[in-house]
C-alpha cells in the first residue's frame, strides 16, 4: 500500500494528510535532486549544502523554504532526506497546538533526523518559543511544577534539521527567521520546465501525451507543477472520451477551454479579479481587502494564490497605494486600454 517505510511514516504523524497526497501524487514525487526538475539555484546551494553536512556527518543546518502554494516545497524536503539518508517527521504549524506536542516531536528525533513543519508562519507563540532553543542550542527548557517551587529543567535534543515551509516569509517573526542557517525561495517554474515535469507524469501515469500537447498544458499551468500534473489528469479524460486517448495540442486546448483555463493559465477568478480592478475601480489602484470583497475570495488566498501568477505575467502591477491592472490586463481581457492605464513594470511593494 505504500511505497515505502518513510512514507509509512509520514502519514503516521500526519494527522490530516493534504487531500492531494493521494498515493498518485506521491508516485509522481521526484525522489532525489536529480530528478527534480528545475529550482536551478535552490537545487545548487542545497545539493553543497548536502554535500557538506554529509562529509562533516552532522546535520543539516535549519531551511526555510518559501515561495507560493504547490512549487514543490513539501517534494523538496523528503528529498533533503532522501540526500542526506536521514528520517523525516512532517507536520504543520496548525498541528502542533502545544508546546508539549512539539517537544514530544522534538524528543523522538535521532541524530541528523529532519522535522518538516509546513506552514510554519501558523506555530503558536508558545510553540514558537520552544523552538528557539531547541533551533540554537539543540535543547528543550521544561518548567516543572507550579508556583514558587517551579523549576526549570533542560533536555539535551539529537542534532536535528528544521525545515520550514511557508507561502509568506513576511510573517514569520524575526526571531524565528533568523534562526534558519538557509532561506531559500522557489519560483514559478517556466513553461519548459513544466512541459518536462507534465512528459515525466505522463510516463510514470502511461498517459500517451505528445511533445505540443504538453507544452500546451505546461503553458496553462500558472508556473505550478501540481496544476500542471492536475490538467494531465484531467484532460486525459478528454482525450480518452473525444480522441484517440493521446494528449496533442488541440485536445488539450479543447478540454482546457471547457474547463475555463484560458491559453495563460487565467481561470474565472483571475479574470473576475482583473475585471473587477478595471470595472469597478478604474483600472486601480485599488487595496487587496476591497479587491477581494468584491470577487468574493479571502485577501490572504488573492495574494498567496492568485497574485504572484498575475505579477509574473506582467497583468497586476503591486504599488504602495494598492493594485493595478496594467496595460497587458486590458489586452488579454479584449478591453480597450485607457491612455493612462500603468505600463506592465513591476512595482512590486515588499510586504
Ligand atoms: N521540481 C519538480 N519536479 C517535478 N515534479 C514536481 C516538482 N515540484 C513539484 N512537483 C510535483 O508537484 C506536486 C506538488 O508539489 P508539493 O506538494 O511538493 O508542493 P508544495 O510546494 O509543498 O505545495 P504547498 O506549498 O501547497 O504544500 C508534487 O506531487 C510533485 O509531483
Ligand atoms: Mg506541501
Amino acid at each position: 500500500m505504500f511505497d515505502n517505510d518513510m512514507d509509512f511514516e509520514n502519514r503516521l504523524v500526519t494527522p490530516e494528510y493534504a487531500p492531494q497526497d493521494s498515493d498518485v501524487e506521491l508516485s509522481l514525487r521526484p525522489k532525489t535532486l536529480d530528478e527534480y526538475i528545475g529550482q536551478e539555484k535552490v537545487k545548487e546551494n542545497m545539493n553543497i549544502f548536502i554535500q557538506a553536512a554529509k562529509g562533516r556527518g552532522e546535520a543539516l543546518d535549519h531551511v526555510l523554504l518559501y515561495g507560493p502554494p504547490g512549487l514543490g516545497k513539501t517534494t523538496l524536503s523528503n528529498i533533503i532526506a532522501n540526500e542526506m539518508n536521514v528520517n523525516i517527521r512532517v507536520t504543520s504549524g496548525p498541528a502542533i497546538e502545544k508546546p508539549g506536542d512539539l517537544a514530544a516531536l522534538l524528543t523522538n528525533l535521532n541524530q541528523n533526523d529532519i522535522l518538516f513543519i509546513d506552514e510554519i508562519h501558523r506555530l503558536s507563540r508558545a510553540v514558537e518559543e520552544v523552538l528557539y532553543p531547541a533551533m540554537e542550542d539543540y535543547a528543550l527548557d521544561i518548567i516543572i511544577g507550579k508556583g514558587p517551587s517551579a523549576r526549570s529543567i533542560r533536555i539535551d535534543l539529537p542534532h536535528f534539521t528544521l525545515i520550514g515551509a511557508t507561502t509568506r516569509a513576511g510573517q514569520l517573526t524575526s526571531p524565528l527567521r533568523d534562526r534558519f542557517g538557509m532561506l531559500q525561495r522557489l519560483e514559478l517554474y517556466t513553461v519548459e520546465e513544466l512541459s518536462t515535469i507534465v512528459k515525466r507524469s505522463a510516463g510514470i501515469l502511461e498517459i500517451p501525451c505528445d511533445e505540443k500537447g504538453a507544452y500546451e498544458l505546461a503553458r496553462r499551468s500558472r508556473g505550478t507543477p501540481r496544476i500542471a500534473n492536475r490538467l494531465l489528469k484531467r484532460v486525459r479524460d478528454f482525450a480518452q472520451v473525444m480522441g484517440d486517448g493521446v494528449i496533442t495540442e488541440d485536445i488539450a486546448a479543447i478540454a482546457l477551454n471547457r474547463m475555463e483555463i484560458d491559453a495563460l493559465g487565467l481561470d474565472s477568478i483571475d479574470r473576475r479579479m482583473l475585471t473587477a480592478i478595471i470595472r469597478n475601480f478604474g483600472g486601480g489602484p485599488v487595496g487587496v481587502d476591497t479587491l477581494a470583497a468584491s470577487v468574493g475570495e479571502e485577501a490572504i488566498t488573492l495574494e498567496d494564490v492568485y497574485e504572484p501568477y498575475l505579477m509574473q505575467l506582467g497583468f497586476l502591477s503591486r504599488t504602495p497605494r494598492g493594485r493595478c491592472a496594467t496595460r497587458l490586463a486590458y489586452e488579454h481581457l479584449g478591453l480597450s486600454v485607457p491612455k493612462d492605464a500603468s505600463l506592465p513594470k513591476q512595482l512590486s511593494l515588499e510586504e
